[in-house]
């Protein structure tokens, strides 16, 4: 206690001193989503992103066929027929298809956004949309393809930033939102049953109704779908705390190529039983079957939650006051999150908000703290500030006092993808690596740009900033590359470089987001010779003839 009084003067330098512990964000259960352009109009930030907003500055016009002439369509799948079509709108019944040029639709849809990921990076040339509402639906659509060649791509919510969800050439569109059935939620273990294309935003609000919370959170969640979330094995902000759906998954409904349903829906936590199946769905971006429904075990909300955002003054802090988190916070350590100057600057400047910290550092840090005792979570977090500002180890910090600012101090991390895709192209690098040197890629990755001559400020420069923020406390970067408009000179400079540059120190180079089109022949920096073989085995027997979302991954 004595400690504490002589460190009043410290704490004085935190804004926003007093902690006040308030309930779980989400009350309730809502299904309107807000449109992306009232996103930075407030402070309460609403924390999500759509696909379908408005086109980023310099959206890619180009098709990725274009953008990777490497890639060739496999000769051996069929051209959709109107025979094909007649047959995909009796099966399918009035809610059937979105076909280009001809009218074959339940709805007013336009084809595009089923065609095109969120960054506009990946334009494909898809021609029908199949939507259905049914497991038997998906796998009668999936034995019809398979027995006539027509190859598909899966797609949840189309969040995805590796060009995943979307088609490369006219691959038939598999668009889950029809299944978005929360099936069943048991309140004693926690276990829910849903299908693949609820939205996790609103999967998560309706679990808090029930004290409950989805094991997973990213930026996206207002769009993105838990089968999508499931196929990519999304990590997002709190796999800190609730680990991977690797561990969180307890089961899944899928449909393999051929039209089989593979019912795997288990909702028990231990079962060794025989081969564990259901991992190899996840992960798999939709490449060996179509994943319908999910299981999987949910924690308890927390009451009390808590979150700080501090300045730092190198990375070599950062690390340290992450080490101090662990040891001083351990059991409510809930997030930690790292954004540097730049990353905050390009929000700073596409949102007009006000910075949090009065003056600017070279990094920030984001803690949450998500406990059941209000009082004993806040002495844990006084006591933990007042050490880490006594050791100078941070510079200067803000707490949020109610959910307001909780929100609005998120933003300034959640909102990093979403700036960033208003100021032109990004190039995004998705990596794991030691955290010592998590940072130096980034300040690698500049040098190298800078010395290409491709960055500055001027508008004859492509590359507006290389910036870095990510999952600290899953050492888990995402390097950011921020240009005026996409420009192959730029991918040139990026790629194998930043491939190369993880492998030498045994790091990812898919830590979350996945392969899709954009890593697909980068696996080797990851992945051995043997293992590729293996994968490639698993692939050819879950789908011999190769029509699951073809031109990715493997
Ligand atoms: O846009 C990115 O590179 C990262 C997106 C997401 O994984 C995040 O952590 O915000
Ligand atoms: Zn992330």
């Amino acid at each position: 206690m004595a400690a504490r009084q002589q460190l009043t003067p410290v704490l004085r330098r935190l804004r926003l001193l007093k902690i006040s512990p308030h309930t779980a964000r989400h009350t309730g259960l809502q299904r309107t989503l807000t449109p992306p352009a009232a996103r930075y109009l407030s402070s309460t930030v609403p924390r999500h992103f759509q696909p379908t907003g408005p086109a980023p500055a310099a959206a890619q016009s180009k098709l990725t066929s274009e953008t990777y002439p490497d890639i060739k369509r496999d000769p051996r799948f069929a051209q959709l027929t109107e025979a094909h079509v007649a047959h995909f709108q009796q099966l399918l019944g009035t809610y059937s298809a979105v076909l280009d040029g001809v009218t074959r639709s339940d709805t007013a849809d336009d084809i595009e956004p089923f065609n095109t990921d969120w960054m506009r990076k990946y334009r494909g040339q898809c021609r029908l949309v199949l939507r259905p509402r049914t497991t038997e639906e998906v796998s009668r659509i999936l034995k019809y393809c398979n027995d006539n060649m027509l190859a598909v791509v899966p797609q949840g919510g189309n969040t995805g930033l590796v060009g995943g969800s979307v088609p490369v050439f006219d691959e038939i569109v598999i668009n889950m939102a029809r299944m978005d059935n929360i099936i069943e939620f048991d309140e004693v273990s926690g276990t829910l049953v849903a299908e693949a294309g609820c939205i996790l935003e609103v999967v998560d609000q309706f679990l808090a109704t029930a004290g409950y919370i989805f094991p997973l959170d990213l930026g996206a969640k207002g769009s993105c779908h838990i089968g999508g979330n499931v196929s990519t094995n999304a990590g997002g902000l709190r796999l800190l705390r609730y680990g991977s759906l690797h561990g969180t998954v307890l089961g899944i409904e899928a449909v393999l190529a051929d039209g089989t349903v593979v019912d795997d829906l288990c909702k028990l936590r231990k079962n060794n039983t025989g081969y564990d199946l259901k991992q190899l769905f996840i992960g798999a971006e939709g490449t060996i079957g179509i994943i319908t429904k999910v299981s999987i075990q949910c924690p308890q909300r927390s009451p009390a939650q808590n979150v700080a955002l501090f300045g730092l003054s190198s990375f070599e802090q950062a690390q340290q006051a992450f080490r101090e988190a662990k040891g001083q916070l351990s059991e409510i350590l809930s997030a930690f999150e790292l954004m540097d100057d730049g990353s905050q600057a390009l929000v700073r400047q596409v949102t007009g908000n006000k910075r949090p910290l009065e003056d600017t550092y070279p990094f920030y840090c984001l803690i949450e703290t998500s406990g059941s005792n209000a009082d004993h979570d806040s002495e844990k977090l006084q006591a933990f500030l007042e050490d880490v500002m006594e050791k100078g180890i941070v510079a200067d910090g803000t707490l949020a006092q109610d959910e307001t600012q909780i929100k609005s101090l998120w933003a300034w991390r959640e909102g990093i993808t979403e700036a960033l895709s208003h100021l032109g192209g990004t190039y995004k690098y998705d990596v794991s690596i030691p955290l010592k040197e998590l940072y130096q890629l980034v300040e690698d990755t500049r040098a190298r740009v800078d010395e290409a001559g491709l960055l500055g400020d001027e508008d004859e420069f492509p590359v507006r900033a290389v910036v870095g923020y990510g999952h600290m406390g899953d050492a888990n970067l995402h390097l950011n590359v921020s240009t005026r408009r996409f420009d192959e000179r730029v991918e040139k400079v990026l790629e194998p470089f930043v491939y190369e540059w993880i492998a030498k120190r045994q790091g990812s180079i898919s830590a979350e987001h996945g392969l899709g089109v954009m890593k697909k022949k980068y696996i080797g920096y990851s992945r051995n010779p043997t293992m590729v073989g293996l994968m490639k085995n698993i692939k050819t027997t879950f789908d011999p003839n190769g029509i699951l979302n073809p031109y990715k991954y493997l």
